[in-house]
Parts: structure tokens; sequence; C-alpha cells
């Protein structure tokens, strides 16, 4: 190539950087501000690029103004630790069946070393990140629950699923704190146990990463709900791979959601209740692929699944 050609190439190429970054001005302009909840989940979190790639989003939102809130999950991560420590583990209805055993690995892996490793990646760019459970500062209180699980024919049963919680309660006032000092908050989704009438139990409870981060986004009443995952989003009939929606309200969903399997139970539960709680879009988007959370937020195609009130 000549130096003339190579000089036009290198010119082309800059200009369609800058397009990039000129599509993402009005997404700036609308999203300055905004609260972001953010939830990575483990099977996305498997590898070392992503997950610096993932940190550098995150970083990238915050100096871009918004204000984002990351909620982790870390199932892949708890299930190698309990085979390691030869613990029995088993998913019913999308919820791990969490023994007393169980739940000090579960308590242990997500707030003592997902969460860790978040933080330090997120901090390898500035002090931003926070690392808090969903046991400080009272964020959150969760109450047991038993999971409906489908059989062949048809039929539902109610599955006992051990130390499994719902999220009831939600004081998100040191989340705001954190917000309000410019820091990023990184939620691991362990709560403490209240009784039917809200006293403590003493207890921790397991609570899907998904869930913690619908019920953290409508009550600080975010903008966004993100939730990045293993998949390209939402597939109608799974797994026919032409089924992907970019697009599905919440009614629609609604039906769809009995229908569901495995770990996209409690991810559409979740979008769902963050939608009808007030939450103006929540997307599910690949996070296997780098940087999917930054497409998703300041470009008009967007990527994987919108769900829409
Ligand atoms: N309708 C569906 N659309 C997309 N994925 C589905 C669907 N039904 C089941 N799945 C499965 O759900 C998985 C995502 O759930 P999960 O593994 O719990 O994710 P994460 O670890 O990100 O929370 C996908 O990898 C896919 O195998
Ligand atoms: C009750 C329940 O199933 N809790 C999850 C919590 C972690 C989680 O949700 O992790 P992902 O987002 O990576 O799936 C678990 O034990 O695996």
């Amino acid at each position: 190539m000549s130096a003339t050609a190579r000089r036009a190439a290198e010119l082309e190429a800059a200009g369609e950087k800058a397009a990039v970054l000129v599509e993402a001005l009005p997404w700036l302009q609308q999203l300055q501000g905004a609260l972001v909840v953010v939830k990575y989940g483990g099977n996305a979190m498997v590898d070392d690029e992503l997950k610096a790639a993932f940190a550098a989003d995150v970083v990238f939102l915050r100096l871009a103004g918004l204000r984002p809130v990351v909620v982790h999950g870390g199932g892949p991560q708890i299930s190698a630790m309990l085979d390691r420590l030869g613990i029995a583990s088993e998913f019913r209805g999308g919820y791990r069946v969490t023994t007393p055993e169980a739940m000090d690995v579960v308590r242990m892996v997500l707030t003592g070393s997902v969460g860790r490793e978040l933080v330090g990646l997120v901090n390898a760019h500035g002090p931003y990140a926070v690392g808090m459970s969903g046991e400080d500062a009272g964020l959150l209180t969760a109450r047991r629950r038993a999971v409906t699980v489908a059989a062949d024919d048809g039929s539902t049963e109610e599955v006992d699923v051990g130390l499994v919680g719902d999220v009831v309660g939600v004081d998100a006032s040191a989340v705001r704190d954190l917000l309000d000092a410019g820091r990023v908050p990184v939620v691991s989704s362990v709560a403490p146990e209240v009784d039917e009438h809200g006293v403590l139990t003493g207890q921790v409870l397991n609570v899907n990463a998904d869930s913690a981060a619908a019920a953290l986004a409508v009550e600080l009443g975010a903008s966004r709900l993100v939730v990045l995952t293993d998949v390209e989003g939402l597939y109608a009939s799974w797994p026919d791979r032409s089924s992907l929606l970019s697009e599905v309200s919440a009614d629609d969903l609604e039906q769809m959601l009995p229908g569901l399997q495995s770990g996209m139970v409690p991810k559409m539960a979740g979008c769902l209740a963050a939608v009808r709680g007030g939450v103006p879009r929540a997307y599910v988007v690949d996070g296997r692929r780098p940087h999917s959370m930054l497409v998703e937020v300041f470009t008009d195609a967007g990527a994987g699944t919108m769900v829409t009130p």
C-alpha cells in the first residue's frame, strides 16, 4: 500500500470512530445523571478479558455522567467452590437448592471473592468501586420462598429450595450515599432473612442476583436495568436461534414466563418486576461480547432484548 493510500485508510478509520462518538451524543445528553443498575452474571464473567472490559465499561458510564450500580451473580463460581469442597448442589426451577452448608459457601464466594474481584478490576481505573452485600447497612431483606417447578405431564409442584429468599425490603440509603460521593456500589445478592412480621431471624438467605438487581432498580428509581448474560437475549422459543426477540412488552413477557426454562426464569421475572415497578426499560444483553453494555446504552441499534412497560 502506498503512503497516500495508507493515509486515506487511516483518515477513513478515524472518521468511523468519530461517527460512533457522535452517535452517542444524544444518549449522553439524555442520560446525564441517570441511574443505571447493571447485573453482571456469573456465566458472562468466567473470562479475564471480558471481566476487564466490563470493568472499563462501568468506569466509562461513571465518567460519562451516569450513575452505575453493579449487582453481581456468581453461580458458576459458587458451583466450582461447592464441587471443590465436595458439597452437592442442584438447581430447581432456576434457583439453587441451598443447604446451611452451601449457604456459607454462597456468602463466601459472592461477597468474599467475586465481589472483591470486580471491585479490584473497576478500581484499576481509579478509586470508584465500593463493595457491599445485601447485608450491609440494611440494604436488602428477604423472606424464604418455595419454587414452582413444571413436571413433564404439564402439572406444577412447589419445591422447597432451602435457604433461598425473595427480596421483601430494600433500604438503598447507603447506595445513594455512595453514588452521591461519586462511587460505584458493587452489590452481592446475599440478604438477611426477616419473618412475616419483618423481624430479623439471624439467618442469611441466598437471593438470585437477577431478582436482587431488579428490586434495587425499582427502589432506586433507575432509568435502566441492564442484565448481562451468556446468551444473545431472550428467545421466544428456545433453543430456536431464529426466535431472538429484540423487544418484548411486559404483557407479552408475562404470558411467556411460565414457559421459560432454567436461568431465564429469574432473569425475565426480574426484568418484568423492574418495568412493572417503574423502571422505563430493562435489557438482557450478551455479556460474552466485549463492551455490549456500551453498545446497549449509547447506540441507536442497541443489542439483545429490550423489555418495555
Ligand atoms: N428462552 C430463552 N432464551 C434465552 N436463553 C434461555 C432461554 N431459556 C433458557 N435459556 C438459558 O438460560 C441461560 C441464561 O441463564 P443463566 O445461565 O442463569 O445466566 P446468568 O449466569 O447470566 O445469570 C442461557 O445461557 C440459556 O442456556
Ligand atoms: C438462589 C440462587 O440460585 N442464587 C444464585 C446466586 C448467584 C447468582 O444469581 O448468580 P448468576 O447471576 O451468575 O446466575 C446461586 O446460588 O447461584
